[in-house]
């Protein structure tokens, strides 16, 4: 994404100046460790992405730097004050779980919100930018789960907010509804606004993402630009070779790039790869200065580059061999949250949180920061105004409550 930006420093290049600021923070549920020594710094116009694991401490991160919860230690400064003195006007945040009243709708919902603030957008433009414009005068409940994280996002962005906290913004929304809400995101951004999502769409995380944190059991096990990040931990590009195994096929005469197979003996081989291509393409590739991974029914070459392409076509069919499909890609930062937290897929269910992860200690974590959301709780409030009405509870009350989660 691009867009212009300042370095954050003051005019009299004293202190940066920075959004968000959050050091060492940590925080336990009982014993579970949710946060453990996360620091994080995220600059005015930055987009931040969290990503991780089920249970990795996201969501408690935010709450975090938003002021819904105490972590038991650490600080946290956004737009200059604590997260509880922070003017609501300048700060949004969409809580994972966010649940306005069902018995509104949507345009209700969205001028109920408007109303809450001093200079509010205008909620029918609102509407139309969350694309619901003809699905403004149903009820909540009666919209289906997409529409209503539509209708979240747009409550979300109705203060139009200085710094916005997004906890997995686009899930249930149809790809092309979170389209909608990417390119949204986008123009914000690149209107100055400042923010910080989690999610677990990689996509979106590499293509909202200035920056991107990945989390796991409550440490940031790294941290950079989504391309930096790829480069670093995400591998080599991949050419994906489909073998035809000697079950798969018959004699089709026509492509040239098919070996005939003698399926005579057996009409219903047991698709074991035993009678693959595979050694014969292996051996086909050899000459050629790429490492290529095999199994049964397929070869991966690794680290060719796309204009090398043709190369291994030919040396397959001038070995005479079969496949049935060929797939280059390049490394994505799914290949980076796959190499660095892929074993760790939920780190509640298989650690309690409380396992540190080496990679953190080790160094990989250059900084940290906060988030959290709360059940049913939406942090907004403004000129003095609480969302106690619409259910919401009291952040601390919450908090308190959720020790017992
Ligand atoms: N209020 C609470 N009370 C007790 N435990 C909690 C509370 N909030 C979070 N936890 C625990 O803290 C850990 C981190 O949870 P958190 O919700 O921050 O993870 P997450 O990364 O947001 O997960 P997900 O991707 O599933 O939303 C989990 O083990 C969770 O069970």
């Amino acid at each position: 994404m691009s867009r212009s930006r300042t370095d954050g420093r003051q005019s009299d290049g004293r202190e940066p100046i920075v959004d968000v600021e959050a050091d060492a923070l940590e925080k336990s549920y009982g014993e579970t460790v949710a946060l453990s020594g996360v620091s994080l710094t995220v600059d005015p116009g930055e987009v931040v992405g969290l990503i991780g694991p089920n249970g990795a401490g996201k969501t408690t991160l935010v709450r975090a730097l938003t002021g819904t919860t105490v972590p038991d230690s650490g600080s946290v400064t956004i737009l200059g004050d604590e997260p509880s003195t922070v003017d609501r006007n300048r700060l949004s945040v969409l809580p994972q779980d966010f649940s306005p009243p069902d018995r509104l709708t949507a345009r209700e919902l969205l001028a109920y919100y408007a109303g809450l603030y001093d200079d509010a957008r205008d909620p029918e433009t609102v509407l139309e930018d969350v694309g619901l414009d003809t699905a403004g005068d149903t009820w909540y409940e009666n919209l289906s789960g997409g529409q209503q994280r539509r209708v979240c996002v747009g409550a979300a962005l109705v203060n139009d907010p200085d710094l916005l906290f997004l906890d997995e913004p686009t899930t249930g929304i149809d790809p092309a509804g979170r389209r909608t809400v990417w390119r949204l995101l986008e123009a914000l951004a690149a209107g100055g606004t400042t923010i910080v999502l989690t999610t677990h769409d990689m996509a979106e995380a590499e293509r909202l993402a200035d920056r991107v944190g990945l989390l796991a059991n409550g440490s940031l096990l790294a941290e950079g630009a989504p391309a930096e990040l790829v480069a670093e931990h995400g591998g080599s590009s991949r050419l994906k070779i489909e073998l035809e195994s000697a079950g798969d096929g018959g004699d089709d005469g026509d492509e040239p790039n098919r070996r005939d197979a003698d399926t005579s003996t057996d009409p219903h081989p047991a698709d074991t790869g035993a009678d693959s291509d595979v050694p014969a393409a292996t051996t086909a590739l050899e000459s050629l200065p790429y490492a290529v991974d095999s199994s049964p029914d397929e070869l991966v070459v690794r680290d060719l580059p796309p204009t090398d392409i043709g190369r291994v076509v030919e040396a397959l069919e001038a070995a005479g061999v079969s496949y049935t499909g060929l797939e280059w890609s390049e490394p994505t930062l799914e290949d980076v949250y796959l190499a660095l937290a892929g074993d760790l897929e939920d780190s509640a269910a298989t650690t309690g949180s409380t396992r540190r992860n080496d990679r953190a200690r080790d160094g990989l974590a250059t900084d940290g920061g906060t988030l959290e959301t709360g059940s049913g709780r939406f942090l907004k409030s403004a000129g003095g105004k609480s969302l106690e009405a619409t259910g919401e509870r009291n952040p601390e009350t919450a908090d308190r409550g959720g020790e017992q989660r």
